[in-house]
């Protein structure tokens, strides 16, 4: 069995050789805090937060959101509960683990393919899918006793922001309202957990990457997110009870390029465990999905940019790339095989 961070490396004082990142993975220099990374408020005028929406989504790939509706109180709560989760011991979490994500719930430590790697990532993951919630929730963890119950309600608030959000991009490129349903109609979280890390600046926790889904929203409490933008990397702010909002590229693909996915990673600090409760609107994989560049978006000046194809192909050609990738391959993207 691999071994979970969070329960094997504790207080060790140095990092174990097998999580020692070649120095061309590792994180490299000090990264600063970027602060033109947009805060945008939901509660104000609405024409204004489409521009600054439609600014955002095409030079960052990436925004934050506040007075988003999800209450402060339940995303503390959510927090709180994610580190009694992570704290528990081995044993208790054993009924959900699985040494590689599956179709359902798993909590699985490292990459995509722990057994495989020659160097592990210092992170765990609790990944499982959301919705439609009573379908899914009896596979989500029975420990803590209150999982369920808050993560249901949970999801229905983060539901009702997501498609908001959705509706707000949608506007911005002169979609039609709920121009985006179909397309996310699956909901998983991810809730990553990177324990301290002896020495932060040989092992890593996520490797940069775009999100292969269409948005991505993200609740983090501590830093450790950081973005590429023009060629270099910055750090996100974490804004107490904000939600980050990064796009996938599926978003690039159906705005015809006119909006960025970005590449982000996550590096690790050396004294307190930092945790990112991800929720991935997407595409549902199981049906038969084809997706391309909105019909209303291209044009004899904007010619349409990417082909057409199925999601479940695309999301598996994404897994071989991304792991390939996380072994330190220079091969290029995912969607670059789709570009015209
Ligand atoms: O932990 C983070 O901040 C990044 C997580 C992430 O990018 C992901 O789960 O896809
Ligand atoms: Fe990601």
């Amino acid at each position: 069995m691999a071994l979970l961070v969070s329960n094997s490396f504790n207080g060790v004082e140095s990092v174990p050789k097998d999580y020692v990142m070649p120095p061309e993975r590792r994180a490299g220099d000090f990264v600063r805090v970027c602060n033109e990374i947009p805060v945008i408020n939901l509660v104000s005028d609405r024409r204004e937060i489409v521009q600054q929406i439609l600014k955002a989504c095409q030079e960052f790939g990436l925004f934050q959101v506040i007075n988003h509706g999800v209450p402060d109180k339940m995303m503390e709560d959510m927090m709180a509960l994610y580190d009694e989760f992570f704290n528990l011991p081995v044993e208790d979490k054993l009924g959900v683990y699985a040494e590689k994500p599956r179709k359902g719930c798993t909590l699985y430590t490292s990459g995509l393919e722990y057994a495989k790697e020659d160097v592990h990532y210092w992170k765990d993951t609790l990944k499982h899918p959301c919705h439609p919630i009573d379908e899914h929730s009896p596979s989500w963890p029975d420990k803590p006793a209150r999982y369920r119950e808050e993560v249901e309600r949970y999801m229905i608030e983060v539901r009702k922001m997501g498609f908001k959000i959705l509706d707000l991009i949608a506007e911005a490129l002169d979609l039609r309202e709920g121009y985006f349903n179909e397309v996310s109609q699956e909901h998983t979280m991810a809730i990553n957990r990177y324990p301290p890390c002896p020495d932060p600046s040989l092992a890593m926790g996520i490797a940069g990457h775009h999100d292969p889904n269409l948005v991505t929203f993200l609740q983090q409490d501590i830093y450790g997110l950081q973005i590429l933008k023009d060629g270099k990397w910055m750090g996100v702010d974490p804004i107490p009870n904000a939600f980050v909002v990064n796009l996938g590229y599926q978003l690039e693909v159906i705005s015809n390029g006119r909006l960025k996915s970005v590449e982000h990673r996550g590096i690790l600090n050396s004294t307190t465990s930092r945790t990112s409760i991800v929720t991935f609107f997407g595409p549902n994989p199981e049906l038969p999905i084809i997706v391309e560049p909105a019909k209303e978006l291209v044009t004899s000046s904007n010619p349409q940019m990417f082909k057409a194809y199925r999601y479940n192909e695309f999301i598996a050609n994404y897994l071989a790339l991304a792991y390939s990738r996380r072994q330190g391959s220079h091969k290029g993207f995912a969607l670059e095989s789709y570009r015209l």
